[in-house]
């Protein structure tokens, strides 16, 4: 079977707080219908890393290239219209709106800045079954659980119908069931087409969910590769001793 193809891949990017670097020359790719994981200890760069992907970081060199183009100039709007979306590390949802609400707005965003037909009442139905947020669509996000409202923020995201799901911690706040359930979802998206990358400190999910893992440690990527090939690397587990096991 041929490699899935490339769909997103940064070239030697550095971001530079003062006298910090935060992303030092990091090269990672991101390919179609995978799952791929971005991990590292507190402070290794990742959601630097990101916010330099969908355009809210501006790096201080290196590329950044989605579908073949260089984006590395491109507006945060500009490549959510290419297809990238995102997930944020603190749940950025209306509380006191339903789950429903919260869906089908980012709907009513898509229709206005597209010239595209979009039904936006039909496409929540069809992401809320695809979620399996069916069950609480009625609810206010304030009345359910933080496991859920990841998955909220997630069917949010899928309503622009991207090609590149970026998520920063979705796990984070989840219980095991939960995230057994979400690692399913992220799975068969992928398996759908979906190029998802995830930002994850619940080791177990990237391994057992990601086809390729990208470890940063201060800035810099230390490895690239399968989770086999990620727990047998020394440098991982140098960089993981004293903070968490690599399982
Ligand atoms: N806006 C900023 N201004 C100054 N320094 C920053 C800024 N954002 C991040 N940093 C610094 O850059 C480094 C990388 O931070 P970043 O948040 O990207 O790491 P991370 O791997 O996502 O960490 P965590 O797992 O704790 O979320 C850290 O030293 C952090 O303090």
């Amino acid at each position: 079977m041929s490699a899935p193809d490339i769909l997103l891949e940064t070239t030697d990017v550095v971001v530079r707080f003062g006298g910090n670097t935060a992303v030092d020359h990091v090269g990672i790719d991101v390919r179609t219908g995978t799952v791929t994981g971005l991990i590292g200890p507190n402070g290794a760069g990742k959601t630097t890393l990101f916010n330099c992907i969908t355009g809210m970081q501006r790096p201080d060199a290196g590329k950044v290239v989605f579908d073949g183009q260089d984006i590395t100039r491109l507006a945060p709007g500009n490549r959510a219209r290419m297809g990238m979306a995102r997930t944020f590390q603190r749940l950025e949802l209306f509380l006191s709106l339903s789950v429903r609400d919260n869906i089908r707005v980012a709907g009513d965003i898509v229709r206005a800045n597209t010239s595209r037909k979009v039904d936006v009442e039909a496409e929540t139905d069809r992401v809320l079954e695809l979620t399996g947020l069916g069950d609480i669509a009625h609810l206010d996000v304030s009345d359910i659980p933080t496991g859920r409202a990841r998955v909220v923020e997630v069917a949010r995201a899928l309503m622009t119908q991207p090609r590149l799901l970026l998520l920063d911690e979705p796990a984070s706040g989840q219980t095991d069931q939960e995230t057994e359930r979400f690692a399913e979802l992220l799975r068969g998206l992928a398996d759908d087409g979906l190029a998802v990358c995830l930002v994850e400190h619940d080791l177990p999910l990237v391994m057992g969910l990601c086809s390729r893992i990208h470890v940063l440690d201060h800035g810099a990527l230390i490895a690239s590769g399968t989770p086999a090939e990620i727990q047998a690397s020394p440098a991982v587990i140098e960089a993981y001793i004293g903070t968490e096991v690599v399982a």
